[in-house]
């Protein structure tokens, strides 16, 4: 039985969003965003991988720009997706993809002080069983926790804070405060936020003293669930083996997954990639993220790093698909765009590149991101879901 890979390159858009002016950085609209064609513009890429796949011909497709050093005849499938989801943000990307665009506006927290309702702050003071909260604003998780620090060690109070995702943050001490208190008192507040379609609760655990906080490994995310089985529901629910790869576990609520690979880095993300492309299960499907072009480069607005990531993926993929045998489906997408040639520091709408290796060689065209997740079902042999068509 033939197995399938469906990796995800956070935040590698390719521009060409329709609705891109109704998505903002800095109260600025994301028209004309594209972290593929700005990146290469600025750095010359070697990604003979990719774009022999298709990423050139992917990035003209979506958004007629060409980048130099790219558009090579590609030699795989390749297309464009476009998302209907209303949020650039990763679950909307990777729950789209997975068969389940989001029904609903997500909600977000105002960037004023106060940013959360009185509501939210008594439940999370009563829960805490503090006399209130600090930040309650917008805010870097790190920089919080300096401007608080100090106070929080001297009354207990948590440090709540939000950013222009739709999440609730709690940064505590882990022996002052006690880590196991944190993510009891953030898994007890979620339902609430859930409700009130707030994605996800984090706890942020940090340790130190005034002037040396910092923040550990321990950070939870207590995610809202997709709104629907996805293709890792599915898949589970017809007996196979389901692998997970980095934040693929938070992102789906840890819903249809069997087994859960994580690491400290994207290396070590790219180590059991390449050991499933040889190890995983036959009729089995490998859901992978890789979040540092995202988080160490497109919000830091970093290109040369970008670039360099970039270049480095290229020959994880290549030493990824000579670990494939005959049968089995390797699609590389994105989930979002994060455009580190853009003003602000936010996610961008864009469209974002389908590649696919072991389906032949043509253009799919312009896609929507849920015909990813029917075309992996297709390939698996099982039920397709309601959204989305195979362009298998
Ligand atoms: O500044 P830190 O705490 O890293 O926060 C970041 O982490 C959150 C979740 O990934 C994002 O929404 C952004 O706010
Ligand atoms: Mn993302
Ligand atoms: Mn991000």
């Amino acid at each position: 039985m033939s197995r399938a890979f469906l990796i995800v390159l956070d935040s590698l858009g390719i521009g060409g969003a329709p609705d891109a002016g109704e998505y903002f950085n800095d109260g600025r609209p994301d028209t004309g965003a594209n972290t593929l064609a700005h990146i290469a513009a600025a750095h010359p890429l070697h990604l003979p991988v990719l774009d022999g796949l298709g990423l050139g011909a992917a990035l003209r497709l979506a958004s007629g720009a060409d980048a130099p050093g790219l558009g090579a005849e590609p030699q795989g499938l390749w297309g464009a997706a476009t998302e209907v989801s209303r949020g650039k943000d990763t679950p909307s990307g990777h729950w789209e993809m997975a068969g389940v665009p989001v029904p609903w506006d997500w909600t977000y927290f105002p960037d004023t002080r106060p940013a959360f309702p009185p509501h939210v702050t008594a439940r999370i003071c009563e829960l805490a069983g503090t006399g209130g909260i600090f930040g309650d604003c917008h805010a870097s998780g790190t920089e919080v926790i300096e401007t608080f620090g100090a106070e929080h060690l001297r009354t207990g109070w948590p440090i709540c804070y939000t950013s222009a995702d739709s999440v609730l943050q709690i940064a505590a001490h882990e022996d002052a405060f006690g880590r196991d208190r944190l993510i009891a008192l953030c898994r007890d507040l979620a339902p609430m936020l859930h409700q009130m379609r707030v994605g996800r609760v984090i706890a942020r655990p940090f340790t130190g003293t005034p002037g040396n906080f910092r923040r550990t490994a321990h950070r939870r995310d207590f995610a809202i669930a997709p709104p629907g089985d996805t293709i890792l529901d599915i898949a589970q629910g017809a007996g196979r083996v389901t692998h997970g790869i980095g934040k693929i576990g938070d992102i789906f609520s840890h819903r249809g997954i069997t087994h859960l690979h994580k690491g400290g880095s994207d290396a070590d993300l790219a180590d059991h990639l390449i050991r499933l492309g040889g190890t995983a299960e036959p009729g089995s499907l490998t859901f992978a993220n890789f979040v540092e072009f995202d988080a160490l480069y497109g919000h830091r607005r970093d290109i040369a790093g970008y670039a360099r990531h970039l270049d480095w993926f290229d020959t994880v993929a290549g030493r990824f698909l000579a670990t494939l045998a005959p049968g089995d489906l390797a699609i590389f997408t994105a989930d979002h765009g994060n455009d580190p040639g853009w003003h602000g520091t936010d996610h961008t709408r864009e469209r974002v590149p389908v590649l696919g290796h072991g389906a032949g060689c043509r253009s799919i065209g312009l896609v929507g991101f849920s015909d990813i997740g029917a075309s992996v079902l297709s390939h698996l042999g099982l039920p397709a879901l309601r959204h989305g068509a195979s362009f298998l």
